[in-house]
């Protein structure tokens, strides 16, 4: 299997914030990748630095095995993206923007490919109408079948989902779905909503304050067996150092220096805190905290904000 996303200590500063904090992070051939964070987590200025809109401050990108900074054209022929709202001509038809989108990216097109694609996400039978009569839906997947004039191996979509409506989220699931199952493309998608893409997604990555979080499929990351426990000791830097030199390494989620955070079940629980006497480190607290589902809701619902995880 190919990595197509590989990215290494990424970090991205304004001034004096860190938008994007130290972050890594592979994504698959297949994949459907979903990126997830509560507002202003990050994802935005991490997809803009995969697509070279910006610069990244450190850290490393690779796409389908290549350096992105390195190889900069040959790789972006090879993705499609949806960032934002999509740009459209409002007073140009479906059909007339994709033709224009497909002569601006010098593919080979004909009138039934672009119908084939307008079909594909739903538009063909508005394909002769003007884009400013089209809903906030329809204009996204008109912006998804853009992003895929060029026949593009990878797909990113910046939070897709925004502002749509039950019946238009439930559109660019199922579109998701058929690119990834029928069309085999690798997607990366970025939502603020676990429930928007937690279905079609293969993979999970959360990230709070530019930090991962977790990483992990949807089965593992909310396996109801398992706890998020947050431990907090008078040296967590040593701490985290034994931790990591121990078989307590695969449960370790987050590595910040002010908290712990490890996933594992109820019943390990006494056993952990009898590894930590015998390694001398003094715990303040070790307590366990829900499942990961409910950690992710308090996390990006940023209401009943965790302090521990704040800085
Ligand atoms: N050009 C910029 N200059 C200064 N700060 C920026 C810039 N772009 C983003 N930021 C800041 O970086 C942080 C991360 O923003 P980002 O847009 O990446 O978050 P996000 O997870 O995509 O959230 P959202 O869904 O709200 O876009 C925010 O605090 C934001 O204000």
């Amino acid at each position: 299997m190919q990595e197509i996303i590989k990215v290494t200590s990424l970090t991205k500063q304004f001034r004096n914030l860190t938008a994007v904090d130290d972050l890594s992070f592979t994504v698959q051939e297949g994949d459907v990748y979903g990126f997830l964070g509560q507002n202003g987590a990050g994802k935005s200025t991490t997809i803009r630095m995969l697509l070279t809109l910006i610069a990244p401050t450190k850290g490393s990108m690779e796409l389908f095995g290549y350096n992105l900074q390195q190889h900069r054209i040959e790789i972006l022929r090879q993705v499609g993206a949806v960032i934002e709202k999509p740009d459209m001509y409002g007073y140009l038809s479906a059909y007339e923007n994709l033709k224009l989108f497909a002569k601006l990216s010098g593919i080979k097109y004909s009138q039934q490919t672009l119908m084939q694609q307008l079909e594909m996400v739903g538009l063909a039978e508005r394909a002769h109408d003007k884009v400013k009569t089209f809903s906030q839906g329809m204009k996204q997947r008109l912006g998804i079948a853009v992003a895929l004039v060029h026949d593009p191996k990878l797909i990113i979509l910046d939070e897709p989902t925004n502002g749509l409506d039950p019946q238009g989220i439930a559109d660019i699931r199922n579109l998701i779905l058929h690119l990834s199952r029928e069309l085999k493309k690798t997607v990366l998608v970025s939502s603020h909503l676990l429930s928007e893409i937690e279905q079609v997604a293969t993979r999970l990555l959360i990230i709070d304050k530019g930090k991962k979080l977790v990483e992990g499929t949807s089965a593992e990351l909310f396996d109801p067996s398992q706890t998020i426990v947050e431990l907090d000791t008078l040296n967590n830097t040593a701490c985290l150092q034994l931790l990591q030199q121990s078989e307590w390494n695969k449960a370790l989620q987050q590595q910040r220096n002010h908290s712990i955070l490890l996933k594992t079940s109820r019943d390990q629980l006494p056993h952990l805190h009898k590894w930590l006497v015998q390694q001398n480190i003094d715990v303040i607290s070790l307590q366990p905290r829900h499942t990961l589902e409910d950690f992710f809701l308090q996390v990006t619902s940023g209401k009943q904000y965790v302090e521990a995880f704040t800085d």
